[in-house]
């Protein structure tokens, strides 16, 4: 438990050297919040019909891979509800995380800390994370955190209301490429949160709270306090405008792989700062790592002018070369993308 980094980081005054990421792994440059970044209100209004909506979300997956929604249907209270549900649980005494701590990452609901690694990370990242499955509710609600009380509870209506925004979003990306209705259902049976947090760090220029990566799964909803995510685009790393209530929707390798290379997964990272905590409240959609779902480029996309540009694989074994791809030391060549294109 001393492990976790909001359980020995207030008021330390520097950097623990173990945390001190070597140079070329720092957030260097000063990065500006990039103003180009779409954001998309998903309310149909005379102004913007349902067209117009999906027109936007495929420009926005086709040049960003990130986007940001409004008015997407979950409720500000609700939203203001988990911010403060997890303010008080990253807060909650040793003894009250206990029951969910693990050393690392792993199945199930877990609380750890850093990556997906911990031992065998030479330097390690300035976070700690809350992790657990959400579907089906009922069976994944006994293994959730049982304090703060209301957290199931709360927890669990907030999943719904994200899983229903959520195929909100797929129909209509579904609809824009011309897949049938409900293409989406089965590699999206898996629905997971992630919660992370970041302690204020006491230099932020030499720590890393997530470093870089492109999220595995289909598609990824993220609702954030304060400023901290980064994308990259162009040989550069741009910023995220926190925009109070709003998700950020960014596009996961699979839904790359199931367009047909039309959309594009983002890599991103979270920078740390030195005044306020920051908590990301991460929603993951995809299909379940632990069966073998097969995943190949929509049969509609694929045409002779547009030919297969990736390969038929089962979702398992594409999570286990994913993982064995992030836990190699960095540099790493190439991408996890590579083995499966044609
Ligand atoms: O905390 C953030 O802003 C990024 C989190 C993230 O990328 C992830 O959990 O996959
Ligand atoms: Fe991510």
């Amino acid at each position: 438990m001393a492990l976790l980094v909001s359980s020995w980081s207030n008021g330390v005054q520097s950097v623990p050297k173990d945390y001190v990421m070597p140079p070329e792994r720092r957030p260097r440059d000063f990065v500006s919040v990039c103003d180009e970044i779409p954001v998309i209100d998903l309310q149909e209004n005379p102004k913007a019909d349902r067209s117009d909506i999906i027109q936007q979300i495929l420009k926005a997956c086709q040049e960003f891979g990130l986007f940001q929604v409004i008015n997407h249907g979950v409720s500000e209270k609700m939203m203001e509800d988990m911010r403060v549900l997890y303010h008080e649980f990253f807060n909650m005494s040793v003894d009250d995380k206990l029951g969910v701590y693990t050393e690392s990452f792993g199945k199930g609901c877990s609380l750890y800390t850093s990556g997906l690694n911990y031992a065998k990370e030479d330097v390690h990242y300035w976070k700690d994370t809350l992790k657990h499955p959400c579907h089906p509710l009922e069976e994944h609600t006994p293994s959730w955190p049982e304090k703060p009380t209301r957290y199931r509870e709360d927890v669990g209506r907030y999943a719904l209301e994200v899983r229903k925004m959520g195929f909100k979003i797929l129909d209509l990306i579904g609809e824009g490429l011309g897949l049938n209705k409900g293409y989406f259902n089965g590699v999206s049976q898996e629905q997971a949160m992630a919660i992370n947090h970041y302690p204020p760090c006491p230099d932020p220029s030499l720590a890393m709270g997530i470093g870089g990566h492109t999220d595995p799964n289909l598609i990824t909803f993220l609702q954030q306090d304060q400023y901290g995510l980064q994308m990259h685009k162009d040989g550069k790393w741009m910023g995220i405008d926190p925009i109070p209530n709003a998700f950020v929707v960014n596009i996961g390798y699979q839904l790359e792989i199931i367009s047909n290379g039309k959309l594009k997964s983002v890599e991103h990272r979270g920078v740390t700062n030195s005044t306020t905590a920051r908590t990301s409240i991460v929603t993951f959609f995809g299909p379940n790592p632990g069966l073998p779902v097969v995943v190949e480029p929509a049969k509609e996309l694929v045409t002779s002018t547009n030919p297969q540009m990736f390969k038929s694989y089962q979702y398992n074994n594409f999570i286990v070369d994913y993982m064995a791809y992030v836990r190699k030391p960095l540099p790493r060549s190439g991408t996890p993308l590579d083995p499966y294109r044609l």
